[in-house]
């Protein structure tokens, strides 16, 4: 029996949250494994039983409302029961639009929302077309010529990582505004590292236009032109990370983000906010601050995925 096993048959959770995890590949859930177990491991430190709900985004796109309006109805029928939703990472445009569909639907709704890479991307492409009124509003992946580039594609200058163009790995992130909540579940720290796996982000030339309209970028790199993580203040939890804050979780050292999200869905951010503020900390605080990278943790396991994401004790 692995720890997480351990841990879950002691703890006799009754009481549900729903996350509608919205991605491509629903049919295949080993590709979200380190997602389901992050989820899994808020959860538990929550004190809550995890229900996923795989929402296919293409079934939420106006084209399933006509080639297939049942499996259209079912996917917003599931989001629309969820307790929070999840976004996460993705490569392809196929799906995109349904993930927009969600971010907006989380938005306009106060519906705990967490964007993890693409998540982010279209949380912010959202915001662009909707609040801002940028029709044309798109990543320069989807679109190329997009008249008005939010996400573009910023290739890393970097010594030790030549050759490939995604910015792959460890990576620090500087909160920029300690009054956030997502510094504040990071222990009010200084900076994070987090790692990461993508070739496009928001463009900074943007970032004034984004923030005058109530889109904050609260945490940045060094450098103060990549932006890593977006917070909408006004909203009960809005956050999107550039980077994946699943792979550094772990059953007794949950990731903050996913603890917020948890948190937000169960109605405990505020108790878990306030915590964070007292000086209690989501347990592994020195975990965010530098940390080998250990691959063994986030590999595939056949099958399992599902299994974890729906056990209940
Ligand atoms: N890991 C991801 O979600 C990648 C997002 C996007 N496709 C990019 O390359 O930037």
């Amino acid at each position: 029996m692995n720890g997480l096993q351990e841990l879950l048959c002691l703890t006799p959770f009754r009481i549900l949250v729903r996350i509608a995890m919205v991605g491509k590949y629903t049919g295949l859930s080993d590709s979200y494994l380190s997602v389901l177990k992050a989820l899994l491991h808020a959860s538990v430190y929550c004190h809550r039983k995890l229900v996923v709900d795989w929402v296919a985004s293409t079934d939420l796109e106006d084209s399933t409302k006509i080639e297939a309006p049942d499996a259209y109805k079912a996917a917003w029928n599931l989001l629309k029961s969820a307790d929070g939703i999840l976004v996460p990472g993705g490569f392809g445009d196929r799906g995109v639009q349904g993930k927009i569909l969600a971010a907006k639907y989380a938005r306009e709704n106060n519906v705990p929302y967490l964007g993890i890479c693409l998540g982010m991307q279209m949380a912010v492409v959202e915001f662009a077309r909707h609040v801002m009124n940028l029709p044309h509003a798109n990543s320069t992946e989807f679109d190329p010529n997009a008249k008005t580039p939010c996400v573009i594609f910023m290739p890393e200058g970097s010594k030790t990582h030549m050759g490939g163009t995604m910015r792959l790995g460890s990576r620090r992130t500087f909160f920029k505004v300690a009054d956030c909540k997502s510094a504040k579940l990071y222990g009010n720290a200084d900076y994070v590292d987090e790692r990461h796996r993508h070739r496009y982000e928001v463009n900074p030339d943007m970032v004034p236009e984004f923030e005058n309209a109530g889109l904050k970028f609260v945490g940045k790199d060094e450098s103060d032109r990549r932006m890593e993580i977006i917070e909408i203040p006004n909203h009960q939890y809005f956050i999107g990370a550039q980077f994946h804050p699943e792979f550094k979780s772990r059953p007794a050292k949950p990731s903050p983000l996913f603890v917020g999200l948890i948190a937000a869905s169960s109605g405990q951010l505020d108790k878990v906010l306030q915590g964070c503020s007292n000086g209690h900390v989501i347990p592994g605080k020195h975990q965010f601050s530098n940390g080998p990278y250990t691959p063994a943790a986030h590999q595939n396991t056949n099958g399992h995925a599902k299994k974890l994401a729906n056990v209940g004790c």
